[in-house]
Parts: C-alpha cells; sequence; structure tokens
C-alpha cells in the first residue's frame, strides 16, 4: 500500500538527490546530477544525466558513481564534469581528490583534463569552447608537523588550508596545459572567475588581504596582453561576478558591509572602466541568495548570478521561499519564477534567456528538475516518486504571530502523519542565524514526526527571508531571538494546543548555541539536543574557519575586547542553572565549531549531575546532518530519537 512505511531514519538509503541544473548555452540539453544515498556502500552514488529539452528523453552521460557538476560549454557539444577520485601523498597517504574531465555531449566516455587534490573553486568557459578560467586551490599541509605562519589554518570540509592559495588560471581544454594569471599579490584567495562574452577579458574577484580576507578586490585581465589591473577595492559579501552580454559591465553578487556579517547579499553593477558602483536589488530589502536549510542536497556548481540578454538573474530568499528573480540595470528587479510554498533551489538560464533549468523542493517533495519556457513550468523527472510512494509524510501548516515588540515572526508546525499518534513536540532552531526555515524538504523533520513529534520550526530575529533590519542581531545575541522563539513556545502552546510538559529543544550551529542558551534560561523543555554547537565564545573566537572575524562583528568582543560581552553571551556562564536532560552531538572534524564547544558543555553538565550524553562521530564535519557518511547520517537520526523517547515517555492527555 503506497505510504504505508514508517519514515525512519534509514529511509535515506534509496533517496534521490536531484541537483545542478545546467542548460547548455544554445538551451537544447539540460545537464544535471543524480546522487542516489547509499546505506549498502555507505556513500552518495552520483551520476551525470540529461534530458533533451525538445522531446524530453533522458540519457545517462556518466554512470559515476562519483561524477558531479557537469558544466557544458558555450557552444553545446562538450562538457567538463568532477569526478571524485582517491589519490596518495608521498608518504603513501590517501588523499580525496578531484578529477576535471572532459566530454562531449555526442558521445560517450570522458577523459582526464587535470588532477586536484586540493580541489577546484570555479570554472568559467571562453566564449570559443577552447579554454577554461578557473579559480585552483594550490599548496598542501606539511605531512607531518605542521608548520603554521599564516591564517586561516584550517577549513570545514576542506582540513588544514594554510598553505592554501587560490589561484587563477587558464586551462587549454585540449591539451590540459595550465597557464597561471599573475595578479603580483603575496597571498591571495579567489572566489570567483567570469570569462567575458566578447573572449577578450576575465573578471576575478579576490581577496588579497590575508588578516581582512572578507575584503574583496575585483581584477580584469587582459587576455590578449596579459595585463591585470583591479577595478574595486574593499567589497564584501560572496563576490561572485557575471558580465553583461556586450561585455561591458560586471554584475557582482555581494555588499559593502553596511550590517557587517548580517548585510543582505545584493546585486551590484560594476562599472569596470569607471570603478562605478551601483546597487540594483537594494529596494527589496531581501537576501539575493538561497538560503533555506534542507538536508538532501548534493555537490552543486552553478553560478548563483547569470546575465542574459533578458537580465541578471539570481535567487531571492523571501519568508521561506525562493523566488527566482531577474533585475537589468536601470530598472526594477522582478520575479520571474514565483514557485507558492516551495523553493527554486539552483538555475541556469540558456544565453537568451529563453529557457530556464532549475530544482524545485517543497517540504513534501525532495528536489527534482523543471524546466521554465515561454511562462509555462514543466517537471522533467521523477526520480524521487518510487521513495515517496513507499512512506507517511504529512504536510506543515504556517503559523505567524505578532511578538512582543510588534514584529511579525512566522513558523510552521509539521504534525505527525495520519495514524501516527502524538508523541510530544520538538523546537527546532535553525543555523547561521542568517538562514531560514521555509519550504525546503527536510528529511529529519519527516523523521521526527513519523516518531511522533511534532516539530516546531520557526524564523526568530536574526533570520534571513525578512528584511535586513530583522536579521541583524549583531551585539544582541540571546535577547529579541531567544524571545521570539520563547514566544512562539508560547503560541503554539496556547493557540494550537501542544501540550506544554512533552516538549523538546534541538538544533544545530548557531541553532546549538540557542539550544544551549535556552536550557540555561528555562527549564520549560524535557530534553534537548544541541548539535554542532557553540557554548563559549571566547574559545570560539580564533578556532572557527568561518574566521577569527566573525565573533567581533556579531558579538562585538574578542576575547581581549569587552571579553566580558563574550563571556556574558555564552551559554556556558549559565550551565550552572541548566537542569534539561541533554544530548551533544558533534563531529571530530567540525572546524566551524571546534570539538571544544561540545566537551565544554558536556564536561559542565557531567560535573553538575545533569543527565548527558556526548555522540562524537569521528571523520565528520560541521556538516554530518546534510552530506554526512549516510550511516553516520542514520545512527545521528537513531540517538536523537532514542534521547527524545527516553526523557519524553509515551503517557499522553498530561496537559
Ligand atoms: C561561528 S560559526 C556560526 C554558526 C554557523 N554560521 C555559519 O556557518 C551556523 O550556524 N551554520 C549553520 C548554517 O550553515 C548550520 O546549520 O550549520
Amino acid at each position: 500500500m503506497p505510504g504505508a512505511e514508517k519514515l525512519g531514519p534509514d529511509s535515506l538509503d534509496g533517496l534521490v538527490l536531484v541537483s545542478n541544473p545546467a542548460v547548455t548555452p544554445d538551451g537544447r540539453y539540460i545537464l544535471y546530477t543524480a546522487a542516489r544515498v547509499s546505506l549498502a556502500t555507505d556513500s552518495y552514488e552520483s551520476s551525470i544525466l540529461a534530458v533533451k529539452v525538445d522531446s524530453g528523453e533522458q540519457i545517462v552521460l556518466q554512470s559515476g558513481p562519483r561524477d558531479s557538476c557537469p558544466v557544458p560549454s558555450p557552444d553545446g557539444r562538450r562538457y567538463v564534469f568532477a569526478r571524485k577520485v582517491e589519490q596518495r601523498d608521498r608518504r603513501g597517504n590517501k588523499l580525496p581528490g578531484i578529477e576535471l574531465r572532459l566530454a562531449s555531449l555526442d558521445a560517450p566516455g570522458a577523459s582526464q583534463l587535470i588532477a586536484r587534490v586540493e580541489g577546484i573553486v570555479s570554472l568559467s568557459w571562453s566564449p570559443d569552447s577552447r579554454r577554461l578560467a578557473a579559480a585552483l586551490p594550490m599548496g598542501r599541509p606539511d605531512e607531518d608537523v605542521k608548520e603554521i605562519e599564516t591564517l586561516p589554518v584550517w577549513f570545514n570540509g576542506k582540513g588544514f588550508v594554510y598553505k592554501t592559495r587560490i589561484e587563477p588560471f587558464i586551462i587549454d581544454v585540449d591539451s590540459g596545459i595550465m597557464e597561471r594569471i599573475e595578479l603580483g599579490l603575496n597571498w591571495l584567495q579567489v572566489s570567483d572567475v567570469a570569462w567575458s562574452p566578447d573572449g577578450k577579458k576575465i573578471a576575478i574577484s579576490v581577496a588579497a588581504d590575508m588578516l581582512r580576507p572578507y575584503l574583496l578586490d575585483v581584477y580584469v585581465y587582459d587576455v590578449e596582453n596579459g595585463e591585470a589591473h583591479v577595478v574595486a577595492q574593499g567589497l564584501r559579501g560572496y563576490g561572485e561576478l557575471a558580465w553583461s552580454p556586450d561585455s561591458k559591465l560586471l554584475a557582482y553578487l555581494g555588499h559593502r558591509g553596511e550590517r557587517g556579517f548580517s548585510s543582505h547579499q545584493k546585486i551590484m553593477l560594476l562599472n569596470p572602466e569607471t570603478g562605478g558602483l551601483e546597487c540594483l536589488t537594494c529596494s527589496l530589502d531581501r537576501n539575493a541568495v538561497n538560503t533555506v536549510n534542507s538536508d538532501v542536497r548534493f555537490r552543486s556548481c552553478l553560478k548563483k548570478l547569470q546575465w542574459t540578454i533578458r537580465g541578471i538573474y539570481f535567487l531571492v530568499s523571501d519568508s521561506g521561499r525562493v523566488i527566482l528573480y531577474r533585475v537589468q540595470p536601470g530598472m526594477e528587479p522582478e520575479p520571474v519564477l514565483d514557485p507558492g510554498e516551495a523553493v527554486v533551489d539552483e538555475f541556469s538560464a540558456s544565453r537568451d534567456g529563453s529557457i530556464i533549468a532549475y530544482t524545485l523542493m517543497t517540504p513534501v517533495d525532495p528536489k527534482e528538475l523543471y524546466l521554465y519556457r515561454g511562462m509555462e513550468a514543466r517537471r522533467l523527472t521523477r526520480h524521487t516518486e518510487a521513495w515517496k510512494r513507499r512512506y507517511k509524510l504529512a504536510q506543515p501548516r504556517r503559523f505567524s504571530f505578532r511578538a512582543s515588540d510588534g514584529a511579525t515572526v512566522e513558523g510552521w508546525v509539521l504534525p505527525p502523519p495520519e495514524g501516527v499518534e502524538q508523541r510530544g513536540w520538538v523546537l527546532y532552531i535553525h543555523g547561521g542565524p542568517k538562514t531560514m526555515w521555509g519550504y525546503g524538504f527536510m528529511h529529519e523533520f519527516h523523521v521526527l514526526s513519523n516518531a511522533g513529534y511534532t516539530v516546531v520550526y520557526v524564523n526568530p530575529r536574526g533570520s534571513d527571508g525578512y528584511s535586513e533590519d530583522f536579521a541583524d542581531i549583531r551585539c544582541r545575541y540571546g535577547e529579541r531571538d531567544y524571545m521570539d522563539l520563547m514566544e512562539a513556545v508560547d503560541y503554539v502552546v496556547k493557540q494550537l494546543g501542544l501540550p506544554k510538559s512533552r516538549a523538546a529543544v534541538m538544533g544545530g550551529s548557531y541553532g546549538g548555541f540557542m539550544t544551549n542558551w535556552v536550557i540555561g534560561h528555562t527549564s520549560f523543555f524535557r530534553a534537548a539536543v544541541t548539535m554542532r554547537g557553540i557554548s563559549n565564545w571566547i574559545s570560539m573566537y580564533g578556532t572557527t574557519d568561518i574566521g577569527w572575524y566573525f565573533v567581533e562583528d556579531q558579538l562585538c568582543c574578542t576575547p581581549w575586547r569587552r571579553s566580558d560581552l563574550c563571556w556574558e553571551k555564552s551559554p556556558l556562564r549559565y550551565a550552572d542553572r541548566i537542569e534539561t536532560p541533554t544530548l551533544i552531538i558533534h563531529s571530530n572534524e567540525d572546524y566551524r565549531c571546534w570539538l571544544d564547544q561540545a566537551l565544554q558543555l558536556y564536561t559542565a553538565l557531567k560535573l553538575r549531575g545533569v543527565e548527558t550524553k556526548l555522540a562524537i562521530f569521528p571523520g565528520e564535519n560541521h556538516d554530518l546532518s546534510r552530506s554526512g557518511k549516510p550511516r553516520h547520517r542514520v545512527k545521528r537520526l537513531q540517538l536523537i530519537l532514542d534521547w527524545l523517547n527516553k526523557h519524553i515517555p509515551g503517557a499522553r492527555n498530561e496537559d
């Protein structure tokens, strides 16, 4: 019977993650990646497929199992893609590596172009389809003792990166010969490269100041004479670039740091001749990137902005939805594809903008591939149909309430599916803080709801999807954000009738910080699960890969300047008030929120006699719940359910 099976932790097995919809510039094919989660091989088996736009015919281009990120050439005849491989260093240690491979759309097979242990950051084809501009990380850490004299030291998912410079190159696709683009910098981290449509220039955004790597400069490199010059300095944000079709202007994705790391990403128009900069999306007052949370994504290498003859395309996060927008210089941004209560997760457009390929998800539909043409949207794939038919998925309901300061706060409740008895409920706090809950698919939420837990998820102050002011909680962590969450708790108990004695709280990263903060400020919850969290802002300083400047920007303190403030905002400071049984989950290679954050809280709770358990996942990083080894993900979910079931026992109707 369809939908009869309970969606438990191991339901991850067999789920297909559709990603990276890359339309060929001529609009004939859409290339994409399909990755099947396999518990048997404990991996994501990924292959590259294509759909012929006119006939809808599906073709397997590369059968995997480690292929992803196809990038089609401008002439629509070839594509490059990434193959994950294992390489060995001089001592024989296994190192994960990437091969960049070249293939034809008309014939099977592929040949290796380059092999990289350090990965690939950005690629951009030359308009004649003969070369690629690339941003490549160069330099490996010492194999034995690490002798470190630079910053940053490490990066989540990449390891020790202190010797890594991300440098710009030109790769000849027929010979594989690489030529370095000289910018004359001693230290550099390139974030993006973009080849101009006339073939004459390559725009490069680059961090050049090791102590202030959040500042980006834009260079334009003249392909003919080999000279590069700076056209803008001191910009911030993502730093992605796109040329106008006439090769005269650049679109830059970022901001000027108006609200530090709480600033929205904006589409900025950069005139490389004059250095003039104009904000094209400021009137929107929304973040011009997709920040919705989901745990069913797979690697994607698509650009976040694309400039066609119809304008500059980009995604906007808005009240839990993600909408495809377009803007033309001198005009207001306009929505092109508003999916309603859904998320356009990634997109690409053909050269003339007449065909848009995208992936779409909803809270009850994992991602599938779609085509938008002539004002009509059409679904192209059904990779997740069979999986969905097996399980029970409940539909979430949106709610909103007026917070005590008059602001509107939005949230959702996902009840147990029909036929599953409610055991209790969970307040699930997202990370960031500048991300949002909304219409993304969360496998984990369905596991909780199938186990009888209503999931309550709210976008408190600090979240994305609203105004820049709403997202800005700098220097005020644990204040209005905490109040919004607790006022939401009040709302769901009083207005939606959720039982007050059977509630748990959980969250990851900033959500882990907030979980720790919550249990130090109220004993309302029966149980807590804190994951990849933060307990001490003083020891967080200088360990997080997100940048030593992040703590200062967000908390307004360092260990030597206003350290009292860092400590005031540290959950550990309130550990003597915690009574809630707390499960702590952390990965031992989490370089975003280092393991000490978990150990300190665990030790405090243990010494104080509060029931606690620490689960450390070996070889995993900050992204365990999203891209960790499938068996580890299942184990993590099982640990969470066991903890909740232990502390929220079956008895009902107590309230
Ligand atoms: C000092 S790290 C701050 C927390 C972290 N911020 C950005 O990476 C975070 O909350 N991350 C979120 C969103 O990616 C998470 O869910 O891991």
